[in-house]
């Protein structure tokens, strides 16, 4: 079985490095001219996957936006899933999952289970019950090639607060995060499976990230006020292991499939500028 790691590595190689979110607020869907309701999420999907699903390494739904329209709009997730692995991009679901271990096994079983219908590549996660109650999600994703992106330095002001407090051993919680996700990535090749998320609006932090060996998922790019050529500040020289991630920046110029497919360029374009210095 490939690690998600490997596959990553391999989609990122082929497409570039570039995460686009499916992220459908109300003001998208107004601004696209659909209905805020089933029809108009079906549509709005449908649309990211037909412009992006064939270019884009990784396609980021933001499952909130899907569950606000309860059993329906997780059916509509559900399509919009397998749209995409047809499509060839791979799936990341930014469901943001954590719970005591028991539970945590079960949403594995949700997300990490080629079984299941919300079967996905990778999930975001919540470290805040202790990164240790994951173990079940990364044993599952390990087992079936799937991979888990844990929240270390998250790119919104509030989180500040929790992230950078201070712990008994001097360390930061982040980085309390961070060094055990680097433990997971230990010797794997060409990259580990365990990502952090990393907002690209959070500046120099001093915090080390040289040790992770898996993907950075750097979101709040664009409507957030983050910029790729701000990555270098971020991630120092961690910037090879950098996948951006962008939504609303990408999302604002649809419907127009052509229009959206020139923006996720334009970003990329951006990104590898600034990921290679070039
Ligand atoms: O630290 C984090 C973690 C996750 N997100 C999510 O990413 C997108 C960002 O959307 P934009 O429109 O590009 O701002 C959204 O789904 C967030 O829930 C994040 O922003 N920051």
């Amino acid at each position: 079985m490939e690690s998600f790691g490997a596959r990553l590595h391999r989609a990122v190689t082929e497409r570039g490095p570039l995460c686009v979110g499916i992220d459908p607020h109300p003001g998208l869907l107004a601004r696209w001219g659909l209905s805020d309701d089933v029809r108009g999420l079906d549509r709005f999907s449908r649309t990211v996957v037909e412009a992006l699903g064939d270019r884009v390494a990784v396609v980021k739904p933001q499952s909130a936006f899907f569950e606000r329209f309860g059993s329906q709009g997780v059916g509509i997730l559900e399509s919009t899933i397998r749209q995409l692995r047809d499509a060839g991009s791979l799936v990341l679901l930014d469901v943001k999952r954590g719970d005591i271990g028991s539970t945590v096994a079960a949403y594995a079983a949700a997300y990490l289970d080629p079984s299941s219908p919300l079967y996905v590549d990778a999930v975001t996660a919540s470290p805040y019950l202790g990164v240790g109650s994951l173990a079940p999600m990364f044993e599952l994703a390990a087992a079936h090639g799937g991979g888990v992106f844990v929240l270390a330095l998250t790119s919104n002001p509030e989180g500040a607060a929790v992230q950078r407090a201070v712990t008994a051993d001097g360390r930061t919680v982040a980085q309390t995060v961070i060094d055990e996700i680097s433990q997971l990535n230990r010797g794997a090749e060409p990259l580990g499976s365990f990502g952090l998320v990393v907002g690209a609006t959070i500046g120099d932090t001093g915090h080390d990230l040289s040790g992770v060996n898996g993907p950075l998922l750097a979101p709040g790019l664009g409507a957030q006020g983050g910029t790729a050529a701000g990555l270098r500040t971020v991630f120092g020289s961690s910037l090879p292991s950098v996948l951006p991630s962008y939504s609303r920046e990408v999302l604002h110029a649809g419907p127009d499939t052509a229009a959206l497919r020139a923006a996720a360029e334009r970003v990329l374009a951006d990104c590898r500028a600034a990921l290679t210095g070039a």
